[in-house]
Formats: C-alpha cells, structure tokens, sequence
C-alpha cells in the first residue's frame, strides 16, 4: 500500500490560465526515496508544497499513511500531517546552537527532546557540535543539521526542496551518498526537489519528470534514461544524437555510410536516428561501420567526446573511454548499437 497518494491534482495560481500542476497523480511507497525533476516552473516546488499542506489544490485528492489530507475543498491542517521539511537555504535559526535547531520542533509528549535531538544528531554524523551555531558550521553540516530537525519529530514522510542545490561541485556527490545513506537508514520516505538530473538519477529509487505541470514519467532512473517515453523526457537526460535517414529492405542509409537493421523495412519515409553519446562506439577496424572525420576530441578525465562529421559538416558526439588515443582530422569508424527511429517529417 502506498503512504502517499495524489489523485488529478490540479493547481492554478490567482488568474494565471495556465495551470502550475495539471491532473498529476502518482503513489509513493513507504521507504522510498523519490525525486521530482523538470525545469524552472514546471510545478515542483508547487508539488511539493501541496503535499506539505502551504498550498491547496483547485482539484483532487491526497492521502497521506491512509488517511485522505486533502479532499475537495477539506483539508488537514499543514501542522497535522506530520511532515517533515528541509528547504533550500536549510532556514535554521541562527540563533539557536545546532542541539536547540533540532529541539525546536520534537514534541515532549514524545519523550526527551534533548535525547531524541542528540540521536538524530549522531545518525547524521554530527557528534561534536551540538553547542556550535549555523554559521560555525560547512553547508554540508548545515544541511545535515536541517536533515536532522526535520526527522527528529519522527514525520511520516521528509520533503526536500533543492537539497543539494547550495553546495559547491565537489561536495555534491559526497552529500548525496550521505543523504541517501541517511535517509535510507532510517526508513523514511522522502521527496525531494531538484532541477538537477544526476541528482535525481543517482539519489532517488524513482524519478518523477513534470513539464509545464504535466507529469511526463515516473519510474525507476535506469528506465527514464534507456526508455523514455517522449522525446521531452528522452531530452531532458541528456541531448541526444540525430542523424537522419533513409530506409530501405536492408537498412538505413545515411550520410555517414549504411546501418543494417532488420526494422528499417517498416517505415516508409525518411527517419531520424536518436541516440546518445554512449550508445555509440568508435572502432578501429574498417567493416559495415559506419564513418566520418573526427573534428573534435574533449577530454574529461572519466571519458572523451569525440566529434565526427559527415562530408556536409554534420556532427555527431559519440563518448570514448579516457585512455584511447585520437587524431582530429583522422578518419573514424563507428557503430551504434542503440537508437530509436522517429519519422523525420
Ligand atoms: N505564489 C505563486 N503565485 C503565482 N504563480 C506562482 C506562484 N508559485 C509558483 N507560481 C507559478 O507556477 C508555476 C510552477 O511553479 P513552481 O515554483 O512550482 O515550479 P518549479 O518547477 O518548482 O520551478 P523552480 O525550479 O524555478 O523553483 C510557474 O509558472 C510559477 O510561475
């Protein structure tokens, strides 16, 4: 059984006609960590916000651990429903040490707060600087400090807005691993926020894609990336490859050579060949590759792009391992063991 449920959600704001979260509806399942991704207004936060009770939809239902929180124009009050939230700028109080921040907000019906505030502490790895204040503090620190005061009142589900959005580059992929560690030791459900797709894609167990309100597809990372269901989607994890071309009984001819395939005998008119960087692969040999001229190889420690053009100056990107060695100007076979086919007109 799900622990959350939005049914046709609906939310439009003042008299703006278009709609910030258009007929989404999706289930959470306790102990899951998903993520909601898609552009600068494209109705997370609005989502997310819905959920947490600081805005009401226009239509629809939530429930939330089998109870229904938002029906119609009924509502549980945003203080009821017992959820936890981290935001952007983690909002501590800067004038309350770390141990006071994560007091503030456990009831004491639930037995010591200081207790419970301190083991919440120490499950986020902060064992050292209870009596310390926000600002003597990382941003990492800072965000675990966050982490710790929203799990601490034990909520039902943790909402995160744009968690990892305020840390630098470097401490990104370490917070992540840490949050996701976190989050999965304690067994709460979370939904978080981002813009950013590798942090969906390396922290969420799914994935939720909105686009101008719309949810586009919400599954596990490895399918929104290998089987997206539109282009939009498909797109929006990485900008991919297209070569166009004409199909034939055998195959697909193109600009850079013949592509046998079986599948090409079902279409009639010109398609275009989507693919991504990695799905392509540079060989040495001369065989049924496909080839072009490399014009561009860009080094990344982890990989390189290498760049080929036809003999028009249509280019395509295809991703290499680090240690192989090319030439600009040199020849290139290659081979793409995966593509989708869309028609082209
Ligand atoms: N308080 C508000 N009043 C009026 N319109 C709003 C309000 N909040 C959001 N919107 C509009 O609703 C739409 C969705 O906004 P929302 O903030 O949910 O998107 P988002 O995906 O979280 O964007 P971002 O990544 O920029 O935060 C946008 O068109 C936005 O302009």
């Amino acid at each position: 059984m799900p622990i959350l449920s939005l049914q046709h959600i609906n939310k439009k704001y003042g008299q703006s006609k278009d709609f910030a979260v258009n007929d989404v509806s999706f289930d959470v399942t306790e102990g899951e960590i998903l993520a909601l991704v898609g552009e600068s207004g494209s109705g997370k936060t609005t989502l997310l916000r819905l959920i947490a009770g600081l805005e009401h939809p226009d239509q629809g239902s939530i429930s939330l651990s089998g109870r229904v929180i938002v029906e119609g124009s009924e509502s549980v009050p945003s203080h009821e429903r017992k959820v936890g939230m981290v935001f952007q700028d983690y909002a501590l109080f800067p004038h309350l040490t770390i141990l006071e921040n994560v007091t503030f907000g456990i009831q004491k019906s639930k037995g010591n707060p200081e207790k419970i505030a301190k083991e919440t502490l120490q499950l986020v790895g902060l064992t050292e600087d209870y009596n310390k204040y926000p600002h003597q503090l990382s941003g990492g620190q800072q965000q675990r400090v966050a982490l710790a005061r929203a799990i601490a009142p034990n909520p039902r589900i943790l909402l995160m807005d744009e968690p990892f959005s305020n840390l630098d580059a470097m401490l990104k992929d370490q917070v992540r691993e840490e949050i996701r560690q976190i989050i999965k030791k304690t067994g709460i459900t979370a939904i978080f926020v981002t813009h950013d797709t590798k942090d969906a894609l390396s922290t969420a167990d799914r994935v939720a894609i909105l686009h101008k309100g719309f949810l586009q597809q919400l599954d596990i990372p490895k399918v929104l990336y290998e089987n997206p269901v539109n282009p939009y989607v498909a797109n929006f994890f990485g900008k991919r490859n297209e070569i166009l071309a004409t199909p034939s009984e055998e195959g697909f001819y193109t600009s850079f050579g013949f592509i046998n395939d079986p599948e090409a005998k079902k279409y009639k008119t010109k398609v275009k060949l989507l693919f991504r960087p990695e799905h392509g692969e540079v060989v040495q040999r001369k065989g049924q590759q496909i080839s072009g001229t490399i014009v561009k190889v860009s080094y990344f420690g982890s990989h390189q792009l290498v760049k080929i053009s036809d003999d028009e100056g249509f280019r395509v990107t295809i991703r290499t391992n680090p240690g192989r060695i090319f030439n600009e100007v040199e020849r290139a076979f290659f081979y793409l063991w995966k593509y989708d086919i869309e028609e082209a007109f």
